[in-house]
């Protein structure tokens, strides 16, 4: 079952920033969501988890319609999300930004023991398989961008989330820790967890993704295969303009 979206619209003011939207990502694979800035990629992944109301159309993920579904709820179904620009708690250290990204949402459940000793053993064994567990109990604050951005993963995949939406995670990453990152979605997929990633970097939406949907002011332009979309005349006329 895969997630989809059906004339799915939103604009602010006068600006469609999503303009009837109808794209089906492929589960399974590593979905790249391109396109120019300003195209409506953030804002699409905003309406798709809940965090911004479209005003028409749809969104359904594994048969269910999840338009008007909670973003906290779209998470517990199974979709997780990073931000472009990192959110991580910057006082808190790296361990207790990934317990905090799994608050159980009662008190009852913060306070048995057991879920606590299981989410403490699940946060160290994310840190190392993102392979910053040297800094456990670094303040989020002194990490690199790059680390926390690893972190930033962690805290996503602590829900164990089926699908996995990424804003720009090469963005302001230097090129050893983007390896990082690239290798670790092709892990994660290969484990079975579907990937849409929204990225500048092409070389890395080259390499990593399976399918490509391009966005031109909030809509999708084209969709395939990398070597598809890199020979579509539509893709090179919304990024050069020609
Ligand atoms: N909260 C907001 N209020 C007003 N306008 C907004 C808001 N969010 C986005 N926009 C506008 O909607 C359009 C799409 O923006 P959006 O950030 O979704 O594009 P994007 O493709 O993610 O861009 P980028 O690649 O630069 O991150 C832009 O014209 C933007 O200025």
């Amino acid at each position: 079952m895969s997630l989809q979206t059906h004339q799915l619209t939103k604009s602010f003011g006068g600006v469609r920033a999503v303009d009837a939207a109808t794209v089906t990502f492929q589960p399974g694979k590593v979905n790249a969501l391109i396109g120019p800035n300003g195209s409506g990629k953030t804002t699409f992944f905003n309406c798709v988890t809940g965090m911004v109301k479209p005003d028409s159309g749809t969104t359904r993920y594994r048969g269910r319609d999840i338009t008007r579904t909670p973003a906290h709820r779209i998470a517990r179904a199974g979709i997780g999300r990073s931000f472009q620009l990192c959110r991580i708690f910057p006082r808190l250290t790296a361990l207790e930004n990934l317990l905090v990204a799994v608050r159980a949402p009662n008190l009852l459940g913060q306070l048995v023991p057991a879920r606590q000793r299981t989410d403490l053993a699940r946060a160290r064994s994310l840190l190392e398989r993102v392979g910053i567990e040297h800094l456990a109990d670094a303040q989020a604050r002194d990490l690199s961008y790059g680390q926390q951005k690893l972190l930033e993963l962690a805290g996503v995949l602590m829900a164990d989330p089926e699908t996995i939406m990424l804003d720009e995670p090469a963005g302001g990453v230097n090129p050893a820790l983007l390896e990082r990152i690239g290798a670790l979605v092709r892990e994660l997929n290969a484990e079975g967890r579907t990937f849409i990633v929204v990225e500048h970097n092409m070389d890395l939406v080259m390499s990593l993704s399976d399918h490509v949907v391009v966005f031109d002011r909030g809509r999708p332009i084209a969709t395939g295969t990398p070597d598809e979309v890199r020979a579509d005349p539509a893709v090179l006329e919304a990024y050069l303009g020609v």
